[in-house]
């Protein structure tokens, strides 16, 4: 049978990128990504967004939801301090697979948790399991469906303090309606968009960093 599209950016990045070195990695793939194959990471454009608000917050502990090849983990966890983690959660087993080995070809995977499973699942457990008091910083981009539910079960189950941060990926294309309407009208959470576009092209999309106010 044939290759999928992950294990074939996969092998573009064993191929042309330079073991250790993280932005090489995150280089290869958007080039794949251009050049060759769409896919669904967070891309070049908005991914700088997210490297300045990781820059700004400075985790201590950060969570992400979605791994699927590992690409925005590689961005975030390159530029975490030494001794913080970061811990990511994917669906898709083979999302996941694929993954570990981008993580590991960039040297970050000490840096990395990646648990497979439905975050609806782990987030309850994540605090017993993992020894995590809060998050400082949640990047969310998985299944768009998932953003609010699992928004307000970080909440409820004392994930997020004061201050934490939640940066949302999609909330235009393909969109995340219900989750932008509960951020932007809660008052416990301060809201600001970052206009970008839908990575590797021109369509509009962007970021949504919303800051917990307890
Ligand atoms: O990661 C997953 C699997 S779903 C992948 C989510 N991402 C997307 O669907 C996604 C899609 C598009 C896009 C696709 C086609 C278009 F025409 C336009 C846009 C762009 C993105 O940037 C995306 O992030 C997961 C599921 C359940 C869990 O509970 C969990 O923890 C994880
Ligand atoms: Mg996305």
């Amino acid at each position: 049978t044939g290759s999928t599209r992950p294990q074939r950016l996969l092998k573009a990045v064993q191929k042309n990128a330079t073991k250790g070195d993280p932005q090489s990695v995150i280089s290869t793939i958007d080039h794949f990504c251009r050049r060759c194959e769409w896919a669904m990471n967070v891309g070049d454009e908005k991914g700088t967004i997210l490297d300045s608000v990781v820059c700004e917050v400075s985790p201590g502990s950060t969570l992400e939801l979605g791994t699927y090849c590992g690409y925005s983990t590689v961005r975030i966890a390159r530029l975490l301090a030494p001794g913080t983690k970061l811990i990511t959660l994917e669906f898709n087993p083979d999302f996941a697979k694929v993954a570990r080995q981008v993580i590991e070809f960039a040297g970050l995977q000490e840096k990395v948790l990646l648990v497979e499973g439905p975050s609806g699942d782990i987030i309850p457990k994540i605090k017993e399991q993992f020894g995590i008091t809060t998050f400082d910083l949640v990047f969310l981009d998985h299944w768009k469906d998932r953003y609010l539910p699992d928004t307000k079960l970080l909440e409820e189950c004392g994930l997020l303090r004061k201050g934490s941060v939640l940066m949302a990926d999609n909330v235009i294309c393909p969109g995340t309606p219900d989750y932008l309407a509960y951020v932007r009208s809660s008052p416990k959470y301060d809201s600001k968009y970052f206009k970008s576009h839908l990575e590797y092209t021109k369509v509009e999309d962007g970021l949504e960093k919303s800051v917990y106010l307890g």
